[in-house]
């Protein structure tokens, strides 16, 4: 075969308007995606970008089968998308552990969903929480832990059961920069030894590029894609690699694409934006909670 690269999902004219009262409770329709069109490659790293409020977490939660679209169609392995799908994990901003079960517990979740016997998901929890880096803590509850650990948690909750798809959405946004690089650090091993296509939501140019192979930018409200960029930075990916040439001219070329959507959403249009440099990334007036 060529090197053509198999299609995991494939997003068609896809349509999303949410219902919603103004202030003096009359009806009114807002939509939150258009012609969203996305094709997303089979054990790729594709991350998602966009101004606050275009609809990035609408499309992930069409996709995770939380949401009913309007219109359009999503396929996932070459079958339209419908309901929840039990090959995908799905690992959110706000870790969503259980606080009554302990560590190993809630990693054996999905298997226990799934009937996987006793002996098999306490082995395969361990394993998880080994590859997080949590060994010694699967006896420990989720409010004994660091907000870094339960989101290690919820990452190997998501692993465990071995999805063909994991959709993150924002996961690393509530923790402190040295634990955000860290736990890139370690998708990234695991993604390695995996290869689980992974669609990734963040508001951070660096983490985009840090984790990628593609990133999409997308408009403001209604959302679409506005450009794919390829992130043609070779692996493993040292934690230096943020420092060299060639990830600063990748950080530019996508926040060109992506300042005047942040300035739309954000209805600093028509105010100077601050100027691309890397040294100085204070870009927070425009960007309104942008992370770079
Ligand atoms: N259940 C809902 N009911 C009504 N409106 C909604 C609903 N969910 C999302 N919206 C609206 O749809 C638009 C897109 O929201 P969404 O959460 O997808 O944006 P986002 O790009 O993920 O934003 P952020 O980066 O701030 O998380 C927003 O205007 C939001 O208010």
């Amino acid at each position: 075969m060529s090197g053509v690269p198999t299609i995991k999902i494939q997003a068609r004219d896809v349509r999303m308007d949410f219902s919603i009262a103004d202030d003096r409770g009359r009806k009114q329709q807002i939509s939150a995606l258009q012609d969203f069109n996305l094709d997303i490659r089979e054990g790729e790293f594709f991350t998602i970008l966009g101004p606050s409020g275009c609809g990035k977490s609408t499309f992930l939660n069409v996709l995770a089968g939380l949401a009913r679209k309007t219109g359009g169609s999503i396929d996932i392995d070459g079958q339209a998308a419908s309901g929840i799908n039990r090959h995908q994990g799905v690992v959110f901003q706000g870790y969503a552990l259980f606080p009554w079960r302990n560590v190993l517990q809630n990693i054996e979740m999905g298997l226990e969903i799934r009937h996987v016997p006793r002996r098999e998901r306490r082995q395969t929890a361990e394993h998880f929480l080994h590859l997080v880096g949590l060994d010694g803590f699967g006896h420990r509850y989720p409010h004994e832990l660091s907000g870094g650990m339960r989101q290690r948690v919820a990452i190997a909750r998501a692993l465990a059961y071995s999805p063909s798809l994991l959709l993150m959405d924002e996961p690393f946004a509530a923790l402190d920069a040295q634990t955000r690089e860290i736990l890139q650090s370690e998708l990234l091993r695991i993604w390695e030894q995996h290869k689980t296509t992974i669609v990734f939501i963040t508001h951070s140019l660096d983490e985009a590029i840090y984790l990628s192979d593609r990133m999409a930018v997308m408009t403001h409200r209604p959302g679409r894609i506005k450009s794919i960029l390829e992130v043609p930075l070779a692996r493993p990916r040292p934690a230096e690699i943020r420092h060299s040439p060639a990830f600063v001219q990748l950080r530019e070329q996508a926040w060109d694409i992506l300042r005047d959507e942040v300035a739309f959403a954000s209805g600093h249009r028509q105010q100077p934006l601050a100027p691309i440099t890397p040294s100085a990334p204070d870009y927070s007036l425009a960007l309104r909670g942008f992370a770079l």
